[in-house]
């Protein structure tokens, strides 16, 4: 589908738009995180372009990953041994602290919100990143007043890939399968968006493990939100 027959025949509606990778760059704040994590436990420091493919399916994932040290941890692995509780309790605390520093808005989001927003759509963010950072993060990069709603990792009992918080989002602010778009960056928003039934615009930018978004199956792929005006 084009972008145009997306858009066009929808709005206004609702558009929910994944956080990382997608809306602001986070990888840094998430990185100094990880990497004072994997200090304090007399670890190698990973460094920002391994811990850039480890993010986008929550907090748990991200730390399990980097305690590995690669991006293929299988969830299969014990869950709640004492050396991931600790790992996961000391990658919060930093976090907490670094969460919104070196964070940057990726270039076209704000336009983009505010053209959606103009023209009557109601946003949401749906995002893996556990609810405590998200509100924090939206306020220190002045996105908050865009949006009407917002879902972490952590805010129902299922997250993405998992279709629940898409369509509670889009339940919330009245929308429908044939008004709501997803707007993500990875296999876990393209995947919720397929499994919930409602079309999604993958991002070039983002973090996908490394991989292409051009085999995710989005309905369409940009280089920049501003593409959506
Ligand atoms: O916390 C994560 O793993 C990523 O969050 P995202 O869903 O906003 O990409
Ligand atoms: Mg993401």
């Amino acid at each position: 589908m084009s972008l145009k027959g997306l858009f066009n025949a929808r709005w206004p509606g609702v558009a929910l738009f994944d956080l990382d990778g997608t809306l602001v760059d986070s990888a840094p704040d998430l990185a100094a995180a990880v990497d004072q994590m994997l200090e304090h436990l007399g670890r190698t420091p990973a460094g920002i372009d391994k811990v850039r493919d480890w993010v986008g399916n929550g907090a748990a994932v991200l730390v399990r990953r980097a305690l590995a040290g690669k991006t293929d941890w299988e969830p299969a692995q014990p869950k709640d041994d004492a050396l991931f509780k600790d790992a996961l309790a000391i990658f919060f605390h930093h976090y907490g602290r670094l969460n919104g520093q070196y964070s940057r808005v990726y270039p076209g989001v704000e336009a983009c919100l505010a053209h959606l927003k103009n023209s009557g759509c109601r946003l949401a963010v749906v995002t893996n990143k556990p609810e405590q950072f998200v509100a924090p993060l939206l306020k220190q990069l002045d996105l908050d007043h865009w949006f009407d709603l917002s879902i972490g990792g952590d805010t129902l009992p299922v997250k993405k890939p998992d279709p629940g918080p898409l369509l509670h989002a889009m339940e919330q602010l009245g929308g429908t399968r044939g008004t709501t778009v997803m707007v993500g960056d990875s296999a876990a928003d393209v995947n919720a968006a397929i499994a919930a039934g409602i079309p999604c615009v993958a991002v070039r930018y983002g973090y996908n493990f490394g991989g292409s978004v051009e085999t995710l199956g989005a309905d369409a792929i940009v280089d920049s939100l501003a593409e959506l005006l």
